[in-house]
């Protein structure tokens, strides 16, 4: 049971609210199902019992006092009933509420780079169901267990103390009923594991699956993810079934143990009035009692099954807790300008033998604009990642204003920068709304001029409804060029000091990409400006252009300067001429 005491304590210590009603409720439910059985042993004590040492209440209180004793057992039994669930519940939700809240501001400060490792399906499957799970756990399984182990319990004290030889008879067999569940659970686990594993598989295909679509059926690949998807389906029925069968014949056997136990006190209590050593009324209560002590250890029994989901689940979203944040400091830093150094910097990623990037070392000064060139896979967008801090550097430090990034709390450098990067991010509301994102303040004014600049204008005015017109999740009712100008806009109406653009050109035609190009030299002077680019042409007139190959600065210099150095700028800018 130390699993289950574990995962509840990390869900309570995860979530940051007490949730004392939960407390409350629970202890209300167990009140209640006290109240429910108590009327038998009152009887018992009414009426008294020699044999038990029990002179019985009836001969000291008159009737009427029974009376007044059942109606307020059922009174209590209601009214915990009521209170008991409404408090589990308010308390449970309140408790999960914090537990959800939690959970997301943990995701929000993981660092960006490690999300984007993350398979999107399998996180949502993780936040979604397995919080479900484990909240119907808090809301409707606690208090059932809780009271199904504890009043039995209570309740086979008063017994031992009316006949312990029958009780002895009623409890022997259970410690074998428990040690079978306990072995079969383990299997039952087991399966349990690879079902929700496959689950979470599936979850993460589906979503790869929709998402890929458009791709797959041009390439011809759709059948082939189907059946891919289909072996999923069939492996989840697999363990589904195993699941069931685990459960089904774990839950049989105990109840033969338990069927067994009530045959043995059966034989025992035929023993003891054969020798008159048990009174009619032990009996009767024995009689009366057995199946509703038992019965509620065969519900527990069940709900373990459940709670070993919460163990599954708990852990899954344990193994997320255990991410590690982005680290900040408490207190903002005080920056001087807006110089970027970068500081014999190496990064390796997770899991990955190559170095991205080995040894890079530059200063952008304040209001300067760099350029960073080079081939395919050279490390150009790892360098501005690692500017957005979606990681940090394994080597060397980057510092901006004088402070180093890992000094600078996240807010405030997001404050200080703005990015557009290949993948745009566009979200289903409004294009003012997707545009407003950056600053939510600006006016209509202030964002028609930005959008004026980067050549957006025109083509909101066509849209349906202008800048009020909804563009779909992701943007999807614009094109591509579209969604780039669009994510250009916001990065300049938040006017931030400082902006790294890569390829933000990249799929807009040549005339637009003028147009754009002219609107950011403007709204881009005074500013620091750090461009990553395929297309020379668009960056020639850069302060400083570095040239990266294997995740290495192998030139740079002005534009003039390279091509006179005639290396490997020089030969990608004949190539590009040339093409
Ligand atoms: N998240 C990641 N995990 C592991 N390796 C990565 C990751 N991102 C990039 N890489 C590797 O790091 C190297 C540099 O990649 P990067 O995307 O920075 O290159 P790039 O110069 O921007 O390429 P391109 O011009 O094609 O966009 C490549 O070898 C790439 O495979």
């Amino acid at each position: 049971m130390q699993w289950l005491t574990e995962g509840l304590r990390q869900v309570m210590a995860t979530a940051d609210t007490r949730a004392p009603r939960l407390w409350l409720g629970l202890a209300l439910r167990v009140l209640e199902r006290a109240c429910a059985m108590a009327p038998f042993f009152l009887g018992f004590f009414w009426l008294g019992d020699p044999a038990s040492g029990n002179q019985g209440l009836a001969q000291s209180a008159s009737p009427g006092w029974l009376a007044v004793g059942l109606l307020a057992l059922l009174m209590v039994q209601l009214l915990c009933s009521h209170f008991g669930q409404l408090n589990t519940f308010l308390g449970g939700y309140q408790l999960m509420h914090g537990y959800r809240r939690s959970l997301l501001d943990h995701v929000g400060r993981l660092p960006l780079g490690a999300l984007r490792r993350e398979r999107i399906g399998q996180l949502g499957e993780r936040l979604t169901e397995d919080v479900k799970r484990i909240e119907s756990i808090f809301t409707h399984v606690l208090a059932e267990l809780l009271a199904a182990l504890s009043v039995p319990l209570m309740f086979m004290l008063v017994l031992v103390w009316v006949d312990w030889r029958l009780t002895l008879a009623l409890l022997v067999t259970l410690p074998l009923a428990f040690a079978m569940l306990n072995l079969l659970s383990g299997f039952f686990l087991a399966v349990g594991r690879r079902k929700q594993q496959g689950f979470l598989e599936a979850a993460g295909l589906l979503v790869e699956f929709i998402g890929g679509l458009r791709t797959l059926r041009l390439f011809d690949r759709a059948e082939p993810w189907r059946t891919r998807l289909d072996c999923q389906f069939r492996a989840i029925e697999r363990h589904s079934l195993g699941v069931e069968a685990w459960a089904g014949s774990a839950i049989q056997l105990y109840r033969i143990c338990i069927d067994m136990s009530l045959a043995l006190m059966l034989a025992v209590a035929a023993w003891l009035a054969a020798t008159s050593q048990l009174s009619a009324l032990s009996w009767m209560l024995f009689a009366l009692v057995a199946n509703r002590l038992l019965d509620p250890l065969l519900d527990a029994a069940a709900y373990l099954s459940e709670l070993r989901g919460l163990a599954q689940a708990q852990t899954r979203l344990q193994e997320l807790m255990q991410l590690p944040e982005v680290q900040e400091p408490l207190a903002p830093a005080s920056l001087h300008g807006h110089r970027v150094v970068f500081r014999n910097v190496g990064l390796r990623y997770p899991g990955q033998a190559q170095w991205a990037l080995q040894g890079v070392e530059f200063v952008v000064e304040e209001g300067q604009m760099v350029a960073i060139v080079g081939p395919s896979g050279a490390g150009k967008s790892s360098l501005l990642h690692l500017l957005a801090r979606f990681h940090d550097p394994q080597q060397g430090s980057i510092e901006l204003g004088g402070v180093d990034l890992r000094q600078i709390r996240l807010e405030q450098l997001y404050q200080q920068s703005s990015f557009v990067f290949q993948d745009v991010q566009l979200f289903d509301g409004s294009v003012l709304d997707n545009l407003c994102l950056a600053k939510p303040e600006a006016s209509l004014e202030e964002v028609v001029e930005v959008c004026r600049q980067t050549c957006c204008d025109e083509f909101i005015r066509s849209l349906p409804e202008g800048y009020d017109t909804r563009i779909g999740e992701n943007g999807q009712r614009l094109s591509g060029g579209e969604r780039q100008r669009l994510s250009i806009a916001r990065a300049l109406l938040k006017d931030a000091p400082i902006l790294l653009l890569d390829e933000a050109t990249a799929s807009v035609d040549p005339l637009a990409q003028y147009e754009i190009q002219r609107g950011l030299s403007q709204l881009a002077q005074g500013r620091t400006l750090i461009v990553v680019a395929h297309r020379l042409g668009t960056v020639c007139h850069a302060d400083l252009i570095l040239v990266l190959e294997g995740g290495c600065v192998v030139e740079r210099g002005r534009h003039e300067q390279l091509l006179a150095e005639d290396g490997l700028y020089a030969e990608l800018w004949r190539r590009q001429q040339a093409g």
